[in-house]
């Protein structure tokens, strides 16, 4: 039992009537993101709504993610396949924090490559939401590199402020844009 399959009972995925449309940039959820928000340091990856309840997600591998010479490092591309699957939530209109997240590295992936990662939610059990992901070099039909199966678990905005560091929880809070995007997630008619 990986607890990752979903139980009977579970449903299928639903869009939100909000959710952007396909083909629109999803933006970052917060700049100081390392997966989608602008720090130089980061993966800067940037998703795009798909149809359904999917996203699609570019990352170019630079020489700050090496493991191997030349090779993207398994954790950088875990980070990018969570960060995909964390995407998921804007056309859930859900928050949504990884529970478990468990993946193929099925290919090395060299410094420099495009990588294509797509998501999808699979189905939902209360709070319990069930996807997956893939990962392809150099464009969205080529070689297989990475696969990986999520179960992420819904949380209220709360969770944050109980458990991020005061110093930016205080800056998230005196910023209405952020504010003004975590509740709009929280609140899920
Ligand atoms: C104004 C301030 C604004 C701040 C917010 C700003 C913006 C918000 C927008 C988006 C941000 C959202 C996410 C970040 C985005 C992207 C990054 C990518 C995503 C991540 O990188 S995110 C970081 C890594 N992530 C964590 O940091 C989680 C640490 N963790 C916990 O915080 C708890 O662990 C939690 C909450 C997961 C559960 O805790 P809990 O107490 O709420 O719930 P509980 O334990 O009861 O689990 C309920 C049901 O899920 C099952 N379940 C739980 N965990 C499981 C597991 N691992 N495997 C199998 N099943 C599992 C149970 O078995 C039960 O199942 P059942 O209902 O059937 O009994």
């Amino acid at each position: 039992m990986t607890g990752l399959t979903p139980p009977e009972g579970a449903t299928e995925p639903v869009r939100h009537p909000d959710a952007p449309a396909p083909g629109e940039p999803l933006g970052a959820h917060y700049d100081q993101c390392f997966g989608c928000g602008d720090q130089s340091r980061g993966l800067g990856l940037s998703a795009r709504a798909g149809e359904g309840v999917s996203v699609t997600a570019d990352f170019t591998v630079g020489a700050g993610h090496q493991g191997a010479p030349g090779l993207a490092h398994g954790g950088v591309l875990a980070a990018a396949l969570d960060e995909t699957l964390g995407s998921l939530n804007w056309l859930q209109r859900v928050i949504a924090v990884t529970g478990r997240l468990e993946t193929d590295f099925v290919r090395p992936v060299p410094v420099g490559t495009e990588l294509h990662l797509e998501a999808r939610v699979t189905a939902v059990h209360g709070r319990k939401i069930y996807c997956s992901a893939a990962g392809r070099i150099g464009s969205p039909d080529g070689p297989l590199a990475l696969r990986a199966q999520a179960l992420f678990i819904e949380v209220r905005v709360d969770h944050f402020i109980e458990n991020g560091r005061a110093e930016e929880i205080d800056a998230a809070l005196a910023d209405p844009d952020q504010v003004k995007l975590a509740r709009a997630f929280e609140v899920n008619p």
